[in-house]
């Protein structure tokens, strides 16, 4: 939540977790008072950000905001001031002094396929007859202009303003990729769209903006905006533009005029394209028209799908009757036309809190820093980290610790930090420590290229993968301690654990220290090895997030490595307790061990899990567990010390245990807790159990239970 919203308690409300195609959440506004806060403070953030971006709030705050006032106002319509943003364009809070030909409009929101096939019908109920084609196009996230050419020439630009009238922008012109200065044909008309910048171009203007004052864009709308309306800057910044509608003087009469006024929207686009004018044709998200809603439907899908990938951003997807006699017929609201719709999309972007940033060496060496965030709802999951890629990225953004920042996340990608939000800064905000050795080793860091290294290299993280790979959880190799590690390392013998499995009786013995006897044990323990379950080799390989729990649900619910390599950052959030934000991260980290994971394959490592049958990789069920084990879905609890035939068992091997005879292994005793495992010296989760009436077995009698799979 920002600063703004949380400083103004009476208009602020948790967000409730929403998918992305249900009703939008609301502000709560409980009384008078807090309804004209509530008008003020939207007032305010849509007057920064059509002036400059630099509004308080981010977008889903603010239509959040804006929602609440609407609600209140319905609920209590004598209260309704004539300030309120609602039901205007630009929420009231700007002006102009350039009269529009034909106003600028916004346009109503549907939210999801339900809420589109509704307001199509109401449409065609307006029309008396069914809409023979909708243009689908990405609705576009910057700002709209108005472009107007005399004979061909570009003479003047102006912003949408409150609809009626714009601000004259036309210092820009000339900065604007997509909007020539002059178009093919000495055509005298007005063409309208939007004004943006790409990722790349944000890049550079940050970097400008940096240069000049030490400070950066929050993202690249609120460059857009702040870029365009900017007259005196000693730096220019480039923008694009992308066209969505071509308008001839009220009152032309000429050819291309009623031409124009009587072509369909495509057929005005293809026109505009002609003209040298940039439409988003050559885009991933080009415009389409279709004939049904089904139709529709797919495009918004396929562009909401393309929306993580693209080089601009967008918020929704517009969809408009594609003939122009359809559109004349609706005609227009004071607030928007009615022959256009925008279906929003989620946002993906939010403005939270920099608590902390961490610093980790990966398995290459690279030393990369993480941010640590205020949680934020996003996109469907919440997001605590977010990537800073790294140091370079830090300055280059001026991040500060305790900055507002946008965060960015859609679908599958992973969170990143976009910028500081540095128009709310409070001058509590300190500089991020950089680490002077490396965070894993102590060793020095090797910042020779962008990407920091730790001297090491590989073998900085060797030793302690390796170490944890042979733990006793996991490969359980006995007589490889740390300085054996090394030992092996130096010698040039392994640079990850897998290649203990190509190790030959005659390189061991060439170490130091390394007799015959210890040889033999040592390569007898790491043949043994080979057998271990997938749940273990799985853990072995250390990726993030995957602990030992983690990794047999996983064994368990893939029943194979091919099955696990296959899996999408989708299948691989199927696995209970998997969060979206840990799936990519387990996917990515999964594709850079794959070398790793061959090595261990062609050494003829186990790579599937006992008891499950593998699953397929388009199999949508779970993995089959086999039926009737022992423990079926059991809830099974183990305390006190083990004997008899489990006397040797760690709590690791026993819980592995309760798992393959189908049950599931948990660490405290409740109401559904199915049986205990008492040994010697258990306590109070024997006396609990015990008042709660459930099941006690000692280590004898369950070893008695599992016997077929002991
Ligand atoms: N963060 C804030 O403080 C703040 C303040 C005000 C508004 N906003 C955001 O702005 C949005 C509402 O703004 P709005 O009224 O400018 O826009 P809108 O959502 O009403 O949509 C209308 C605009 O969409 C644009 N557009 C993009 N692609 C288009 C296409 N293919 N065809 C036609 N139009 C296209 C045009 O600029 C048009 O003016 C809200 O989502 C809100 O979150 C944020
Ligand atoms: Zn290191």
């Amino acid at each position: 939540m920002s600063d703004a919203l949380a400083t103004t308690p009476a208009v602020s409300a948790p967000v409730p977790p929403a998918p992305a195609t249900s009703a939008p959440a609301i502000t709560a506004i409980p009384d008078e008072t807090a309804y004209a806060e509530a008008v003020q403070l939207a007032l305010d953030a849509a007057a920064a950000y059509y002036r400059d971006g630099t509004s308080a709030l981010d977008d889903d705050a603010y239509d959040r905001l804006v929602r609440g006032i609407a609600a209140y106002e319905r609920s209590h319509p004598g209260q309704a001031l004539p300030t309120s943003p609602t039901g205007k364009v630009a929420g009231g809070a700007v002006v102009g002094d350039v009269p529009h030909t034909v106003p600028m409009l916004s346009l109503d929101n549907v939210f999801g396929a339900g809420q589109l096939a509704d307001w199509a019908a109401s449409l065609e109920r307006r029309l008396g007859r069914p809409v023979e084609a909708w243009s689908v196009e990405p609705k576009l996230d910057g700002l709209a202009v108005s472009a107007r050419y005399r004979h061909g020439r570009l003479t003047q630009l102006v912003t949408r303003g409150d609809g009626s009238a714009g601000e004259d922008v036309s210092h820009a012109i000339g900065t604007i990729v997509g909007l020539p200065g002059e178009l093919a044909e000495p055509h005298t008309v007005e063409v309208r769209g939007e004004v943006m910048m790409t990722a790349e171009q944000f890049e550079a203007a940050c970097a400008k903006r940096r240069a000049h004052d030490g400070t950066t864009f929050a993202n690249p709308r609120s460059a857009a905006a702040g870029t365009l309306r900017a007259q005196d800057r000693p730096y220019v910044c480039e923008l694009t533009f992308f066209a969505y509608g071509v308008l001839p003087p009220p009152g032309d009469e000429s050819e291309l005029a009623t031409g124009l006024r009587e072509m369909r929207h495509s057929a005005v686009m293809e026109w505009a394209a002609g003209q040298g004018v940039q439409t988003t044709a050559a885009t991933p998200v080009a415009g389409v028209v279709a004939t049904t809603l089904d139709q529709v439907n797919e495009r918004v899908e396929q562009i909401a799908a393309a929306r993580a990938e693209l080089a601009f951003a967008i918020d929704g997807i517009v969809i408009r009757c594609d003939l122009a006699a359809d559109q004349a017929q609706a005609g227009l609201s004071s607030r928007a036309p009615r022959w256009a719709v925008a279906y929003k999309l989620p946002a993906v972007e939010k403005i939270t809190k920099l608590l902390a940033v961490e610093w980790n060496t990966g398995r290459t060496g690279i030393i990369a820093p993480r941010a640590v965030l205020e949680p934020v709802e996003l996109d469907g999951s919440v997001v605590t980290y977010a990537t800073l890629h790294n140091v370079a990225d830090i300055a280059r953004r001026g991040l500060m610790l305790g900055d507002s920042v946008v965060v960015y996340k859609a679908g599958d990608v992973i969170p990143r930090v976009e910028a500081p939000v540095v128009h709310l800064r409070t001058g509590q905000e300190r500089p991020i420590e950089i680490p002077e050795v490396c965070p894993s080793c102590g060793d020095a860091i090797d910042a020779s290229q962008e990407r920091w290294r730790c001297v090491r290299g590989r073998a900085c993280r060797v030793i302690t993968s390796v170490s944890y790979a042979v733990g006793r959880d996991q490969l359980d190799i006995a007589g490889l301690g740390e300085n054996r590690i090394l030992q092996l390392l130096e010698a040039g013998l392994i640079a990850d654990f897998a290649d203990l499995f190509y190790l030959t009786a005659d390189q061991v013995l060439g170490l130091e220290r390394m007799g015959e006897l210890s040889t033999t044990n040592l390569l007898a323990a790491i043949e043994e090895a080979k057998g271990r379950p997938l749940s273990r080799v799985l853990c072995a390989l250390g990726v993030r997030g995957t602990g030992r729990s983690m990794s047999r649900r996983m064994a368990r619910h893939f029943g194979s490595m091919d099955a696990i390599r296959a899996a999408d950052a989708e299948a691989i959030q199927a696995v209970e307790g998997m969060g979206p934000e840990k799936a990519p991260v387990v996917v990515a980290e999964l594709a850079e061990l794959g070398p790793v994971i061959d090595k261990l394959v062609a050494a003829g490592v186990n790579m599937t899990e006992p008891g499950v049958t593998p699953r397929q990789a388009d199999d949508e069920e779970e993995a089959a567990v086999s039926a009737d084990l022992p423990l079926s879905g059991k809830s099974v609890v183990v305390t006190g010390a083990m004997s008899g035939p489990l006397e040797t068992f760690s709590r690791n091997q026993m819980n592995e245990l309760i798992e393959r005879a189908g049950g599931r292994a948990s660490s405290s005793v409740s109401a559904r807790t199915d049986l205990l495992v008492a040994g010697a010296k258990a306590g109070s989760k024997q006396a609990k159990a015990a008042s709660l009436g459930i099941h006690i077995l000692t280590p004898e009698e369950f070893a008695a239970l599992l016997t077929d799979i002991l």
